[in-house]
């Protein structure tokens, strides 16, 4: 018998991609399945691409429901995590893919989410350093958001190794389904096909405290982040675009070295050959983050553009790489790293 897994949230997009990946995945069987207004529907009518577990039927989002089982993957609007979550087993491990325990700094979730911090957990990004450490044999992780896992995969290279200073700029562009399949103005067809849109300019976006956190504690001190996101027509991926300071005497070499050597050994962490820029496409479906490197030598500062799959590596092949580490199994168990191209 395999590791049981349950998914609430199950008929949203981080569910289905949890789900994409569980039913794929060698050691974990696909348990209770729920959701919110579609309890009581089948997963096929949400999921019509789970052909395997489209006769399953969704439960309501409720403890009893997701109790008896290994491991539970919350993927749910944020601030509905916490009370579901303190009602779970401690023994149980929970995985949310939700904001609510990703932030350390109570007074940043305030200010950015505007309702009470609900706490802090191991945050799930398991290529930044000291990380796997946490993880393993954790019990509740945070997996990041999408946008987050981008820039700080891009950038913890460089802050790691001492060759930037503090004061990040990224602007970064998203695929719509990042924003959840709930129904949104901004999202309509008819403005969003054709067109590429900022959105939560000005240090607003609640993502901002995220990456702040992550970057400086690589860095070790206080790290100052300007994001702008922009919607991209497109269903998946993100490209972020990081701008930072170099320190005097990093040549391109020395920079594609720290590069190299951060990439060296990590199973979904990939700096392309020269030349060669990331794609979102070359991500789509795959765990993977696809890094590039330049030295901008007469403005002074590094470059470095990432591409994930905001469904894949930025949520629901995050969440099980985290859930393989915690459970001790083999990290990569389940997740490919093989894209689509075109
Ligand atoms: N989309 C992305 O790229 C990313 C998403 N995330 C996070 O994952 C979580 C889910 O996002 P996403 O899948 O995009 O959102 P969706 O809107 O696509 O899905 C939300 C899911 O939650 C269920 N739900 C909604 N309200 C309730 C409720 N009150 N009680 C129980 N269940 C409820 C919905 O069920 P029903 O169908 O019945 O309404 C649905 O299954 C969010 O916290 C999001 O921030 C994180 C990183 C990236
Ligand atoms: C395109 C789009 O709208 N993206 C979402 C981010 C999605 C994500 O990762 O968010 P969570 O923090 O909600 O988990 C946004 O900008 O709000």
């Amino acid at each position: 018998m395999g590791i049981r897994a349950a998914v609430a949230g199950a008929s949203g997009y981080a569910g289905g991609e949890i789900l994409r990946v569980l039913a794929g995945h060698p050691d974990f069987e696909v348990g209770t399945v729920t959701a919110g207004s579609n309890a009581g529907t089948e997963l096929g009518a949400h999921q019509p691409h789970l052909l395997s577990l489209a006769d399953r039927v969704l439960a309501p989002t409720t403890p009893d429901a997701l109790a008896g089982h290994d491991v539970v993957f919350l993927a749910l609007p944020h601030g509905q995590s916490g009370p579901l979550a303190a009602d779970l087993p401690a023994d149980v491990l929970v995985v949310d893919c939700g904001a609510d325990f990703r932030l350390g700094d109570a007074a940043d979730w305030e200010k950015f989410y505007g309702s009470p911090h609900a706490g802090t957990w191991p945050y799930g990004l398991p290529e930044l350093p000291g990380r796997r450490d946490v993880l393993r044999d954790a019990r509740r992780i945070a997996v990041p958001g999408c946008y987050p896992t981008a820039v700080s995969l891009a950038l913890f290279p460089a802050f790691a190794a001492g060759i930037v200073e503090p004061d990040v700029v990224v602007v970064a562009a998203s695929g719509t389904s990042g924003a959840g399949r709930a129904a949104k103005p901004h999202l309509l067809g008819s403005e969003v096909m054709g067109s590429v849109s900022a959105y939560g300019v000005g240090g607003v976006h609640r993502h901002t405290p995220e990456m702040t956190q992550n970057l400086a504690a690589v860095a070790g001190r206080p790290v100052r982040v300007s994001f702008t996101p922009t919607l991209a027509p497109m269903s998946r991926g993100i490209l972020a675009t990081c701008v930072v300071p170099v320190r005097p005497g990093v040549t391109a070499a020395a920079l594609r070295a720290v590069y190299a050597d951060a990439c060296d050994g990590e199973p979904f962490l990939h700096l392309l050959p020269e030349g060669r820029w990331p794609a979102t496409a070359m991500t789509l479906g795959a765990n993977t983050a696809l890094l590039q490197v330049a030295l901008d030598e007469t403005a002074g500062r590094v470059v470095v553009v990432c591409a994930i799959d905001n469904l894949a590596k930025g949520t629901g092949g995050g969440a099980v790489q985290c859930a393989n580490l915690a459970l001790g199994l083999p990290e990569t168990a389940g997740l490919t790293t093989i894209g689509v191209s075109p």
